[in-house]
């Protein structure tokens, strides 16, 4: 059975797949359609082929790096392989792909088994800490876990107001501190408010100035040391959410936080706002981290958690046309 079955059969069993084709339906329509054109002119994996592809591949925000990494080994396997038709080529590249995310191994998730499990939520201004906070709460309400919140960007005006409004319609409870003032302070109270009402989970939503790298660690090791010091092991978790719209730019905002803090995973937001989706095998690439959660649209339940082989198939499916 060819990759295309295995992803289509997959995929037939999994929970999410509206969510998936609906949130992945611009870049599976630009995605798709450029590969298949690229069958109009095909004679062969030759260097005019290899060229259009890595196009596809850049357009798709892929990034170099990896674009060049794939088209290699689709090269190399058509070669050993002798591989002519258009259809057995884009099979290879979809194998080449998961192969490539795989192999960048994968990432368990840091569970407190004896208290509650520390997040915190880092990343630029604008690319969806807070919306993404309030969903994830939403996600560990459905697996019935108690969830409490800290109001820790205490920097932008707003910021605590907005996080505040979610936690009431989600009826979790929200620590906040005053604006401007300390977001240590807060931590270390939802930290004790969490041991105390013996929450699952402590997500902390903190503030993304990105205008001096010094203050920024500076600012996040704090918030490090004082939730270390109330909560074995915390944070447990340190997610770093990056706004899909924002393509390579975006990765390189991320690599200031990668240098300034241990980060344990990424949350890519917006994919459903962008026809780029392939950027998750660049942030896999580039950044060395796995892609934890994905955002596919406004709603609350609108976060998923990075599902390889469903997120393939929503990006490739219509170059499946002709399978079954
Ligand atoms: N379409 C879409 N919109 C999203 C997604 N995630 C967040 N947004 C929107 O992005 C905008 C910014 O989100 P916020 O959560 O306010 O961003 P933030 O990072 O907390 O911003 P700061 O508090 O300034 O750091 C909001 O309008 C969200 O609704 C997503 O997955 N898809």
């Amino acid at each position: 059975m060819g990759i295309f079955s295995k992803l289509k059969q997959a995929f037939a069993g999994k929970d999410d797949q509206d969510r998936y084709l609906s949130g992945l339906d611009k870049s599976r329509r630009s995605f798709s359609q450029r590969i298949r054109n690229l069958a109009l002119n095909f004679t062969g994996v030759n260097e005019e082929f290899l060229e259009e592809l890595m196009i596809v591949l850049l357009e798709a925000d892929i990034g170099i790096r990896t674009a060049e990494k794939i088209i290699e080994r689709v090269e190399t396997r058509a070669m050993d392989e002798k591989l002519k038709k258009f259809d057995e080529i884009s099979e290879c590249l979809i194998e080449v792909m998961a192969e490539m995310y795989e192999e960048a191994g994968t990432c368990d998730d840091h569970v407190n088994e004896n208290g509650p499990t520390v997040v915190l939520m880092v990343g630029v201004n604008g690319s969806g800490k807070t919306t993404t906070t309030a969903k994830l709460t939403k996600l560990y309400q459905e697996q019935r876990k108690k969830v409490v919140l800290a109001a820790a960007d205490t920097f932008r005006a707003g910021a605590v107001d907005q996080l505040a409004m979610w936690a009431d319609r989600l009826n979790v409870p929200c620590i906040k501190g005053r604006e401007g003032g300390d977001p240590s302070a807060v931590l270390v109270d939802a930290c004790r408010y969490a041991l105390e009402e013996k929450a699952d989970y402590l997500i902390g939503d903190t503030a993304g100035r990105l205008q001096n790298k010094a203050n920024l660690m500076k600012e996040l090791e704090k918030m490090k040391r004082v939730v270390g010091r109330e909560i074995d092991g915390a944070p447990h978790e340190v997610w770093l959410v990056i706004d899909a719209t924002t393509g390579q730019n975006g990765i390189s905002q991320a690599q200031v936080f990668l240098e300034t803090t241990a980060v344990t995973g990424i949350i890519l937001t917006k994919l459903d706002g962008t026809a780029k989706g392939g950027i998750v095998f660049a942030i896999r690439d580039q950044l060395g981290l796995p892609v934890k959660f994905i955002g596919l649209g406004e709603h609350p339940d609108d976060l998923r958690p990075f599902d390889l082989q469903s997120y393939l198939y929503s990006l490739c499916e219509g170059m499946l046309e002709d399978h079954d």
